[in-house]
């Protein structure tokens, strides 16, 4: 019998595409997730890889999403939680919005995913099963200035360890906290030094570290219910 896929949200840029390359050149089959058609996207898919429009800031949008995994997939070898959106605080009308968008994707949408998959990730047959959720350091401490973001992704975190003791030990639960992994083009040489300033390692590092914990996680089959500090030493300086 063929490997069954691995699921990554959110794999069309950045650490989640990084993955979804990896992985397939590791010979897993790969379903990513998708908001928005491009040439990222088509280029994927140009490698095999199983591209799934989803829009996971609604529920409707995030039952829609597991209906079309279900018609594409009988069965998982992973998912991997990687989507996410990265947006500062609004302290006017829009705050609640806000706070809603972040809940919906960190928390709702793995929430619904995982129930809903529990069942295909059991149908496979290989030696081992895998859930991973991307948080961030700023779970375990707060942020100024994404307090929805690291409350929601904190709200993540406690999922993680949750779903580790209900789906255990058929399927493993693990959570990966990075931190500076890789700028945005927004991001200029201040806060470059900002984040330098606060990571015992120099700071971004690039994706591969966050491969190697991903490699880790799937291959290793003692670890469930943990969180994986990709943080450069932040937590500890
Ligand atoms: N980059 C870093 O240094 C750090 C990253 N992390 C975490 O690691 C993970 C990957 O980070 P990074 O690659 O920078 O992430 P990105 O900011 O690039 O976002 C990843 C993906 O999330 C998807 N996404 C956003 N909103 C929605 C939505 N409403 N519905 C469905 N998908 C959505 C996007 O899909 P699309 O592009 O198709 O719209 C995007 O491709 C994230 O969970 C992030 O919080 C944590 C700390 C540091
Ligand atoms: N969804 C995202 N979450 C996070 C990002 C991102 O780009 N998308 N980036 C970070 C970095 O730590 C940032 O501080 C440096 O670019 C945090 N989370």
């Amino acid at each position: 019998m063929s490997q069954a896929p691995i699921l990554i949200t959110g794999g069309a840029q950045r650490l989640g595409r990084y993955c979804a390359e990896r992985l397939q050149d590791d010979g897993h089959p790969v379903i990513i997730t998708y908001r928005r058609e491009r040439e990222a996207v088509e280029a994927l898919r140009r490698r095999g890889i199983t591209a799934l429009q989803a829009d996971f800031s609604s529920e409707s949008g995030i039952m829609r999403f597991i209906e079309a995994l279900r018609e594409s997939t009988p069965r998982l070898r992973a998912v991997i939680h990687n989507a996410s959106l990265w947006e500062a605080d609004r302290f006017d009308d829009q705050a609640g919005d806000t706070f809603e968008r972040m809940f919906r994707i960190h928390m709702q949408a793995p929430y619904l995913i995982n129930l809903h998959v529990q069942e295909l990730l059991m149908a496979c047959r290989e030696p081992m099963r895998d859930i991973i959720h991307m948080t961030d350091f700023a779970a375990s401490r707060g942020s100024r200035r994404h307090v929805a973001y690291a409350a929601t992704k904190a709200g993540l975190e406690n999922l993680s360890r949750s779903f580790a003791a209900l789906f255990g030990p058929e399927i493993k639960v693990n959570t990966i906290a990075p931190a500076a992994i890789m700028l945005n083009e927004t991001d200029d040489a201040e806060y470059l030094a900002h984040l330098n300033a606060r990571s015992m390692i120099p700071a971004p590092p690039g994706p591969g570290v966050i491969w190697q914990s991903v490699r880790y996680l799937l291959d290793n089959g003692y670890i469930t219910g943990a969180t994986l500090p990709v943080d450069g030493g932040r937590h500890v300086k």
